[in-house]
C-alpha cells in the first residue's frame, strides 16, 4: 500500500495531488525521461504511464529505467491492456472500464495481467475507470457507452457500484484532448457518492483555472497529459497546475 497511502497522505495535506501522464508511444524514451524530470521540479506528485495505442514492451520497459534515474516520485503504470505491465513501475492503477460494452476491458485483460502485477511485485491500486463524453481515443478503444455529461447521476451510480465492489478510486476521464473536461457538476456527484474513496479526474485539463474548478468540485487527483506534452516549457506548466489545486 506505499504508493496508495503516499497518494492519499498527499491529499490530506494538499488537498490535491497532481498526475502528470505520460504516453510511451508518443516520444523516445530518453525525452520521456526529460519530461518527468521537468514535471517533477515543477511539483508533479508521481507519474503515470500508459496510452490505449501503440506497442508497449520494450519501450515502456525503457522508459520506466531511465525515468528511474531521473525522478524519486512513484510510477504508476495507466494500462490499456496486459502488455501495459512493466517490471520498473512501481505501482499499476489496476483499473476496470465498468462502463465499457466490451468483456475484454472489464476483466479479461485484468485477468491477463494479474499474474505478471504479482510475479513482478507491483502495487495494485483497485480503480473504478469510468468514461465520460466526449471519450476520446481512449472511449473508442474500451468500447465504452459514454456517460452522459448531462447524467452526473449516472456518474454516481457506476462508482458507488465501483466502491462496493472494492474499489478505492474512482477515474472520471473525458478522454486525452477532450475539448472540455469532466463537468463540475459530476465531479462533485461522484465525490459524494464514494464517501471515503478517492476521485480522480482527467481529460482536456489545458489550464489552471480548469484545474482549479475540478479540485474545488471534488477530485482529490488531477491528471494533465496533453498539456504537459504540448507545452514549451514543461516545468512551468506543471507548477501552474500545482498551485492551482493545491490548499
Ligand atoms: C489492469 C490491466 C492489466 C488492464 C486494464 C485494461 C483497461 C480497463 C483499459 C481501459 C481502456 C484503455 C484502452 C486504457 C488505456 C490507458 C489510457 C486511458 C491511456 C490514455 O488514453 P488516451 O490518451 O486517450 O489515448 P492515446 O494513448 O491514443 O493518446
Ligand atoms: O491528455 P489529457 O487531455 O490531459 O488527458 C489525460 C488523461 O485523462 C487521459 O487518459
Ligand atoms: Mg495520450
Amino acid at each position: 500500500m506505499q504508493v496508495e497511502e503516499y497518494l492519499n497522505d498527499i491529499v490530506k495535506r494538499d488537498g490535491c495531488v497532481h498526475l502528470t501522464l505520460i504516453d510511451p508511444a508518443s516520444q523516445k524514451p530518453e525525452r520521456a525521461a526529460e519530461i518527468a524530470k521537468a514535471a517533477v521540479e515543477g511539483g508533479t506528485d508521481a507519474i503515470m504511464i500508459g496510452g490505449s495505442t501503440g506497442a508497449m514492451g520494450q519501450v515502456l520497459d525503457q522508459t520506466l529505467q531511465l525515468m528511474k534515474e531521473q525522478i524519486d516520485v512513484p510510477t504508476i503504470l495507466f494500462p490499456g491492456d496486459s502488455a501495459g505491465v512493466s517490471a520498473y513501475a512501481d505501482a499499476i492503477f489496476f483499473m476496470s472500464l465498468l462502463n465499457s460494452r466490451d468483456i475484454n476491458y472489464i476483466v479479461t485483460n485484468q485477468a491477463m495481467g494479474a499474474p505478471l502485477v504479482r510475479k513482478f511485485g507491483i502495487e495494485p491500486i483497485p480503480m473504478a475507470y469510468l468514461i465520460v463524453e466526449p471519450g476520446g481515443t481512449v472511449g473508442w478503444v474500451g468500447d465504452a457507452r459514454l456517460l452522459p455529461r448531462t447524467k452526473p447521476e449516472l456518474a454516481a451510480a457506476y462508482a458507488l457500484a465501483g466502491s462496493y465492489f472494492g474499489m478505492r478510486y474512482v477515474y472520471l476521464e473525458a478522454g486525452s484532448g477532450a475539448d472540455e473536461p469532466v463537468p463540475v457538476e459530476m465531479v462533485g456527484a461522484v465525490k459524494h457518492a464514494i464517501d471515503k474513496g478517492h476521485l480522480i479526474v482527467g481529460g482536456g485539463i489545458r489550464d489552471r483555472n480548469a484545474a482549479a474548478a475540478c479540485a474545488k468540485a471534488g477530485a482529490d487527483m488531477i491528471v494533465t497529459g496533453t498539456a504537459v506534452e504540448d507545452a514549451g516549457d514543461v516545468r512551468a506548466k506543471i507548477a501552474e497546475f500545482v498551485s492551482a489545486i493545491k490548499s
